[in-house]
């Protein structure tokens, strides 16, 4: 089993990165607005907020009280979207179920979007447009290629549907010519299914969802999910019981999760410079 080192390879990454950052005189700029205090949310922030200072990213966070107004909210991100030292602006979610999730992140200037979620980046992608790549996803085929994975002509299996991680992977995947089948939470016999994948990509949210009889012999397992079990992370992948079946595993904590913050930054490196080239 080979493990795919999430945080070596994001440390690598990041360091060149920061060498191209090092070389423009004005920094690039990434605003997050944070709403409320979920305890998650601000673990993540704070892991974002420390890799962008080690690229040379300057960050602003706009930490908003729980309660805010819609009205509010969207103030603020017009006020971003028009401010031209601010090259990328992250909407940090969950948001309190009051606000209207859809609408703000549609707000968000999509030459501004590092996530890659806004509708229009995301309606690129599904034509196969250049675009701003979803963060989690990018991340995932990154680190693929980092390995130097094959993907052409694989059965690939992605176990979620999600916006941000089930439905760009299979999207990205599949343009890159994998054969590539999306299960969900309404698939039935989901082990037959899994157990055809060359490539498992998990992003559920259950811990230990995927056991070892769900996979073959030698797959290569992403796990994207991300729980918290008992003050642990686990991921939506029994690693313990599956590293030894596997080629190629992702573990979590060190897996996904920093190539996504990798990603971000990349995202706003690219806008930063797209901006500087118009
Ligand atoms: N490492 C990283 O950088 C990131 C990690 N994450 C983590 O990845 C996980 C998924 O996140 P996200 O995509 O946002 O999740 P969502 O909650 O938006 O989507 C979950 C998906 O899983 C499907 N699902 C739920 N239960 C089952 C089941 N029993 N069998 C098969 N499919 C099921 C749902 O199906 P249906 O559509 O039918 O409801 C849905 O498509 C979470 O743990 C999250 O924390 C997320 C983003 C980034
Ligand atoms: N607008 C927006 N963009 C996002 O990209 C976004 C979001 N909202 N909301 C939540 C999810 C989740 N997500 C993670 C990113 C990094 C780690 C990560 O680096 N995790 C570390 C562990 C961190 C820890 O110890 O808590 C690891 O896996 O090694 C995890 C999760 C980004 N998301």
């Amino acid at each position: 089993m080979i493990l795919l080192d999430g945080k070596m390879v994001s440390e690598e990454l990041n360091l060149k990165l920061k060498n191209k950052v090092d070389s423009f005189d004005v920094k690039p700029q990434l605003d997050i607005i944070l709403i409320g205090n979920n305890p998650a949310s601000l673990s993540y922030v704070k892991g974002k907020k420390k890799a962008a200072s080690l690229v040379g990213i300057t960050t602003n966070l706009h930490h908003l009280d729980e309660n805010i107004s819609q009205e509010e909210v969207e103030r603020l991100i017009n006020s971003l979207n028009q401010d031209e030292k601010v090259d990328g602006i992250l909407l940090q979610l969950p948001i309190p179920k009051h606000l209207d999730q859809e609408y703000l992140m549609d707000l968000i200037a999509y030459e501004k979007d590092p996530d890659g979620f806004h509708v229009v980046n995301q309606g690129k992608l599904f034509q196969k447009r250049k675009t701003i790549y979803p963060a989690t996803p990018k991340g995932i085929m990154t680190l693929l290629d980092y390995y130097n994975i094959p993907i052409e002509g694989k059965s690939v299996v992605v176990v979620g549907r999600s916006n941000i991680v089930g439905m760009p992977i299979s999207k990205m995947l599949l343009d890159r010519n994998a054969t590539v089948t999306i299960c969900h939470s309404k698939t039935k016999n989901i082990k037959e299914i899994t157990k055809t994948a060359d490539i498992l990509v998990v992003a559920i949210g259950i811990p230990k969802f995927i056991t070892k009889d769900m996979v073959k012999q030698d797959v290569v397992l992403v796990d994207v999910g991300i729980n918290r079990v008992d003050e642990k992370l686990v991921g939506d992948a029994d690693f313990d019981e599956i590293k030894d079946i596997a080629s190629y595993i992702t573990p979590v904590p060190k897996g996904v999760g920093p190539m996504t913050i990798h990603s971000l930054l990349f995202n706003t490196v690219l806008l930063y410079e797209s901006k500087n080239t118009k």
